[in-house]
């Protein structure tokens, strides 16, 4: 390299090469050498060197390859030298030192030379010593110089737009890598490596930094991604996943990527991609999918994520041959809650329902909030069905506990309807029928249990669809028609009210009792019209009763929750339609029940407050039955309660129901209501309520319901 001899090496190849000494000869003249010529003919230059005197014989090629004519450059290493690039010159050199110590295999290196015309060429040289003195001393190196001056003009081309991608890469907020697979190294940009919190030397250009901080439930997809577009499946490859930041946190990123360069065999060599900051829009997607499947009061799955869990659920008992239980959960008498204490502790009640729920089961079922006060739970993997009881009554149980709001206790039940896959039902919609059926059984029952879906059940809700059907037509088709109950003051005997009672007399199954049918036309909505046909009727029978058998005449009508909720239900209509007939209000009085007064709104309020202006009267049906609070009792304007007939049914003179029947009256008379006792079936029980100083009394010991027209004859005979 220099005109000083070369350094000795301090271990050389080991066995000298079968090539004589430097002969000095030019390479087209050197005839005992073909090689020289043969080197010369492949269209490198090539270049033959005495490493002892500095001599160095160039190749016509060689010499052309810079602009030169043949023997313009002179025969020596220094002609060389003084053409080479000085920045590298350094590199040749210490390349060079480092073959002859025997460092290196070859002598190989890439350096630019200066042309005759000034300009520089990019030139790949590689040589070898061939001989060597006794000594080991290095006498004579050959080589080639192959012009490379295209492909590195290529390569700075090529690096020079993949460095201005990158750039507009990184410029639009994107870190990049560009992972050489073979030689497993992976370059991270500044941006990329600066986006998880690090600095540029804290992190290896290995595909490990990246890989080792990938989340690793994210792990799986991300080497499926990547491997599918490996194998040519996918055009490019696109993952979401997270990666752990130097502080710890995880940042969710898009990274895509495409394959740039692959070996013949269609290996991949090289791939180049981004990441892409997609925390924000994941964190959204989290918030909207939290509000989209869960119930943010209770912070259980809604209605929407049971169906998915549900339908994942069959399928995967369908394949493992196991069985699941659907329950329907309803808290009794909850609106009482809202009423009494406000929406605020309804809401702290149904968080902490919601948590006892989530208690009594494993952490594989699940509980979810359907809405209001309704839960559902999905027990999943049960082997065998008869296990469930000691659940269920867990849950009653749970759900019986006293519930502590602030400086308010209260106390709620649960009903549960329960149907099993696949015993009951395979489909979705099918479970949740038999469940809602199941459930109307244990509230119908009492509440505070739990009722397994039978087939019978099944039955009872076809029969209940049929009527339902039949029961559009009743109305027109003047089905329908009222009994009346007369109603005895118990002082004195005295007949002038009576409790209008509706029959449906089905073309084929005969007379329907109400209780059959009114909790249908409750569920369509039917009860609205047939309630306003009982009204007419009852008002037009009051008129001809106040002529013919009491000029005080008063007639019940009974009244349905659903009238109060529904907008046709008027008070007015009822109260102008009164009017209209030259009626007094004190003519009919309104039998209501408490879930009217406990789902009351400021409508209910309004209405009752009409009916009292224009004299309308209002009882409070089975009373003692439910929530029975003295609060609605003075809160809303009752003029009567109505015992239920479960008082006086056991009525005796030493039994507790006597107690209560004594305590309601005295409970009444004191907030100023009178007392109608219903159920009356013999002389005791009459005499114990009047005892009592029950004011009215109804029952089959006085008269079963009878037609308007029994009635008359009824009364004309007891006078
Ligand atoms: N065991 C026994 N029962 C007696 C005795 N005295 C009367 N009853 C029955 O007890 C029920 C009293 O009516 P309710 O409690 O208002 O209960 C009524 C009421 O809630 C409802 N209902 C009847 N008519 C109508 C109506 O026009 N509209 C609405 N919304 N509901 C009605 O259907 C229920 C059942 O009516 P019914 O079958 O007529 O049954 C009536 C009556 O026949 C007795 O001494 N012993």
């Amino acid at each position: 390299m220099t005109d000083d001899p070369p350094p000795s090496p301090s271990t050389g190849p080991s066995a000298p090469l079968p090539v004589r000494a430097w002969s000095g000869a030019l390479f087209e003249e050197d005839a005992d050498n073909l090689w020289k010529l043969a080197l010369e003919g492949s269209g490198a230059g090539a270049w033959d060197w005495n490493l002892v005197t500095g001599e160095q014989i160039h190749s016509r090629r060689w010499q052309e390859m810079l602009g030169y004519e043949v023997g313009e450059i002179p025969h020596t290493n220094q002609a060389f030298v003084s053409r080479l690039h000085p920045d590298d010159l350094a590199r040749v050199t210490q390349t060079f030192t480092a073959y002859l110590a025997g460092k290196a295999e070859d002598y190989t290196a890439d350096l630019r030379l200066r042309c005759k015309d000034g300009s520089w060429i990019w030139v790949h040289t590689r040589g070898m010593v061939v001989n060597y003195a006794e000594d080991g001393k290095p006498l004579r190196m050959i080589g080639t110089h192959v012009d490379i001056t295209q492909r590195k003009l290529a390569e700075a081309t090529l690096h020079e737009s993949e460095e201005r991608w990158k750039l507009a890469l990184e410029s639009a907020g994107d870190g990049v890598w560009d992972w050489h697979i073979q030689s497993g190294k992976e370059f991270l940009s500044k941006r990329l490596i600066e986006m998880y919190g690090f600095t540029e030397d804290e992190l290896r250009s290995h595909p490990d930094e990246l890989d080792n901080r990938t989340h690793p439930d994210d792990l799986a997809q991300l080497a499926q991604d990547r491997q599918a577009h490996f194998d040519g499946l996918t055009p490019t490859y696109t993952n979401e996943h997270r990666v752990r930041c130097k502080d710890g946190s995880w940042k969710w990123v898009l990274t895509r990527g495409m394959v740039i360069s692959r070996d013949a065999a269609g290996h991949p060599l090289r791939m180049i991609g981004t990441h892409t900051d997609i925390t924000a829009r994941k964190n959204a997607e989290a918030l909207v999918r939290q509000h989209a499947y869960f119930d943010p009061l209770t912070g259980l799955p809604n209605r929407r994520m049971l169906r998915d869990r549900l339908e994942q659920e069959i399928k995967r008992s369908r394949r493992d041959n196991l069985q699941l239980a659907i329950l329907f959960i309803d808290l009794d008498h909850f609106k009482a809650v809202n009423d009494t204490l406000g929406h605020d502790n309804g809401d702290l009640l149904l968080a902490e329902a919601a948590q006892r729920l989530r208690q009594c089961v494993r952490e594989s079922d699940t509980v979810a909030r359907m809405g209001g006060d309704e839960f559902t739970i999905l027990i999943t993997e049960l082997t065998h069905t008869g296990g469930l009881e000691p659940l269920l009554e867990k849950l009653l149980q749970s759900m019986a506990q006293v519930f502590q709001l602030g400086t308010e206790q209260m106390f709620v039940s649960a009903s549960i309807g329960i149907t099993l896959y696949p015993l009951d039902g395979t489909e979705v919609e099918t479970l949740y029928k038999n469940a809602d059926q199941a459930l109307y059984v244990a509230k119908g029952a009492g509440r505070n249990r739990y009722s397994f879906f039978t087939p019978a059940l099944q039955e009872a809700a076809l029969t209940r669809a049929r009527l339902a059907t039949d029961l559009r037509f009743a109305l027109g088709a003047q089905q329908f028609h009222l009994l009346y109950q007369p109603i005895v003051e118990l002082a004195t005997g005295a007949v002038y009210k009576a409790e209008a009672l509706i029959r449906w007399q089905h073309p084929e199954r005969g007379v329907v009792s109400p209780a059959a049918f009114i909790p249908i036309a409750e569920t369509s909505g039917l009860i609205v019209e047939i309630g306003d046909w009982v009204f007419a009727q009852a008002a037009r029978q009051v008129q001809q009763w106040r002529q013919s058998v009491h000029p005080q005449f008063q007639i019940s009508i009974n009244s349905s929750p659903v009238q109060f909720q529904h907008a046709r239900t008027q008070s007015e209509t009822w109260v102008q339609r009164l009017q209209t007939q030259g009626l007094p209000g004190e003519c009919l009085t309104v039998e209501i029940t408490e879930g009217v007064l406990l789902d009351s709104n400021a409508g209910v309020t309004a209405k009752l407050l009409e009916w009292r202006d224009a004299g309308i009267q209002v009882a409070l049906d089975d009373f003692g039955t439910g929530y029975s609070s003295l609060s609605y009792l003075q809160k809303f304007d009752i003029d009567f309660i109505k015992i239920d007939q479960s008082f006086v049914r056991d009525l005796h003179a030493q039994s507790t129901n006597f107690t209560l029947c004594k305590a309601m009256v005295a409970m009444a008379h004191a907030l100023g209501l009178q007392v109608v006792a219903e159920g009356v079936e013999t002389a005791e029980q009459r005499d114990l309520l009047l005892q009592a100083g029950c004011d009215y009394a109804q029952g089959y010991w006085f008269a079963r319901p009878m037609p308007a027209e029994a009635l008359v004859d009824w009364v004309a005979a007891r006078a």
